[in-house]
């Protein structure tokens, strides 16, 4: 297990932002092959904003997955890949052939399966794919990807995605990473903002809960794992931090 965790407090969204652009600048700097994969939700918004503004950025090599997507149309503002493409094709800052994306036409099931396969080939020879960073978000109920408290995906073990017909968050059909391929990950990194998430912030960073909520079972077993939070989000944190300001 990782040894140990680093929570980064930064005093606004658009702080934050700029410092998660900085790290991905850094972390896929001098390598011709970088495998990312990236959460939906308001992360979309916060790194489409900041991202194409960062000094450094070369993103030739870049091959980009995600956490979890929506069994939706591409065209659906539910899309996760749908809204990262609309935002960052455009500018030329990404391809879209650099993109691995699920097949919304198939039945969930099918989805996962599929979904798998394209993650194999972007990670040929490994059992388990090993992204270069993994970026997570959380909702307010503790979920990450589309692991959801108390579901039964918590528990699976033997599949790189599987499918979830259930989300009790909407859209309800889903495909997610599962727990041992984000735990696999060269790094983790948490984005958070807002007081809407520091209860369960609370709960996840300093909980020490029975049964853990699924963003505090992502611990990587040889990786990094980094919080970034905003001040509001930190609000209820009483455990040590790093205050940054990059502004
Ligand atoms: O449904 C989802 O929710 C989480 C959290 O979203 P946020 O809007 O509260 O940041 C997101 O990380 C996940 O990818 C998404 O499918």
């Amino acid at each position: 297990m990782s040894s140990s965790r680093q929570i980064c407090v930064f005093p606004s969204p658009a702080e934050l932002a700029l410092s998660l652009s900085q790290l991905l600048v850094h972390e896929s700097q001098g390598t011709c092959s970088f495998r990312l994969a990236l959460s939906g939700g308001s992360l979309v918004q916060l790194l489409s904003r900041e991202l194409p503004k960062t000094a450094g950025l070369n993103t030739a090599g870049w091959k980009v997955a995600f956490c979890d997507e929506r069994l939706v149309p591409f065209s659906d503002p539910e899309s996760t890949y749908g809204e990262y493409k609309r935002q960052l094709v455009p500018l030329g800052l990404l391809s879209e052939s650099q993109f691995v994306t699920i097949d919304p036409t198939l039945p969930v099931e099918e989805a996962a399966v599929d979904y798998t396969k394209k993650l194999q080939e972007l990670f040929p020879g490994d059992d388990l794919p090993v992204f270069d960073l993994v970026i997570l978000g959380i909702g307010p109920d503790g979920h990450t990807a589309s692991l959801f408290p108390g579901h039964p995906l918590l528990q699976v073990t033997d599949k790189v995605v599987a499918p979830i017909s259930d989300s009790p968050k909407p859209p309800p059909q889903r495909v997610t990473l599962t727990l041992p391929v984000i735990n696999a990950a060269k790094m983790v990194v948490f984005v958070a903002t807002g007081e809407g998430k520091a209860t369960i912030l609370k709960r996840i960073l300093q909980g020490e809960e029975s049964d853990p909520l699924p963003a505090a079972r992502v611990y990587p077993v040889h990786g990094k794992l980094l919080w970034f939070l905003d001040e509001p989000a930190a609000r209820e944190l009483t455990c040590p931090v790093e205050k940054h300001s990059v502004l």
